[in-house]
């Protein structure tokens, strides 16, 4: 496939790393930043481009800038786009929105992906509209299954949903994961340790979940001996709320989302 990032910052370097690694793709990027456009040459072998060129009728448009900056970027490309399938990748803004400001381009899917896809471990919700052929809904999946699992939604709010799970995720694992070391360097070990440390213990605790015929709480009573010290940490975690500030951020992430749709969508 001959495909075109528009925007070649965190979330299309992840992909784009992705999808040259697996190779047979004809890759090209869009990016005003220098730096950017020539690291993703550099490192990915993709063709850097300051500005939009023309596209064909077989080639995917990945637009990958903040949901801000789409309107313009859109209306920018939609004289050339000559018919391509285009991915948005962009939080928040609808179909109908992108739609409007690409002088009516039905072809279009959105995509809600991860950061990991840059390591290839990536998940992705894709929501193609009914209307739209089946095999453009393939192609959008096909791009994102290379640095990943993919997910089909069947309607478009389904995208809010994911955004709060697996779009947005990686940053509630990551905040874990600098409590955990900040708490490891509490307790005297070195920033190197306290990291190794806390990334082995996220790894193979994921895996014994990912293996264990047990569910998750089960797995977590399972190290909480009655009177002994995960206990303790436990019942802070519980005092403290932490569960449930969990649980409502990612009511406030969704929320965002739906917001972010509604606010760009009006022009
Ligand atoms: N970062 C993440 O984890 C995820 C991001 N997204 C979505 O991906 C999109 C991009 O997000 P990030 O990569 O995090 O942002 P970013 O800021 O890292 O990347 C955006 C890039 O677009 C470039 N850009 C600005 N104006 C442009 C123009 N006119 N033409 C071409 N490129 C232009 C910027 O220089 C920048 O490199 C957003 O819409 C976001 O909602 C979706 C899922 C996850
Ligand atoms: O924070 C954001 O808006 C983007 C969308 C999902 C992850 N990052």
């Amino acid at each position: 496939m001959k495909i075109t990032f528009i925007g070649g910052g965190n979330m299309a370097g992840a992909i784009l790393a992705g999808l040259a690694r697996q190779g047979g793709h004809a890759l090209q990027v869009v990016e005003p930043d220098a730096a950017k456009r020539d690291a993703l040459a550099r490192d990915h072998g993709v063709v850097p481009l300051q500005t939009p060129p023309a596209f064909a009728a077989d080639e995917v448009v990945v637009l990958a800038v903040k949901p801000q900056q789409l309107k313009a970027v859109c209306e920018g490309i939609a004289d050339r786009l000559n018919g391509a399938l285009v991915l948005s990748i962009a939080a928040g803004v609808r179909v109908e929105a992108l739609s409007r400001w690409l002088n009516g381009h039905t072809r279009i899917v959105r995509i809600m992906p991860n950061t990991p896809a840059m390591v290839g471990r990536g998940v992705a919700g894709v929501y193609a509209p009914q209307e739209l052929a089946e095999a453009d809904a393939e192609a959008a999946e096909t791009v994102m299954r290379a640095v990943g699992e993919v997910v089909r939604l069947a309607d478009e709010t389904g995208i809010d949903d994911i955004t709060a799970v697996s779009g947005s995720g990686p940053a509630y694992v990551f905040y874990f994961i600098e409590a955990m070391m900040a708490g490891a360097v509490k307790q005297g070990f070195d920033a190197d340790t306290a990291r190794a440390l806390v990334l082995a213990t996220f790894d193979g605790a994921v895996e014994l979940a990912r293996q264990s015929p047990l569910d998750v709480a089960t797995l977590r009573q399972n190290v909480t001996s009655k009177g002994g010290t995960t206990e303790r940490a436990i019942a802070r975690f519980d005092a403290e709320g932490v569960k449930a500030a969990i649980v409502a951020g990612m009511d406030d992430c969704r929320a965002r989302s739906i917001e972010l749709g509604q606010l760009l969508s009006q022009d």
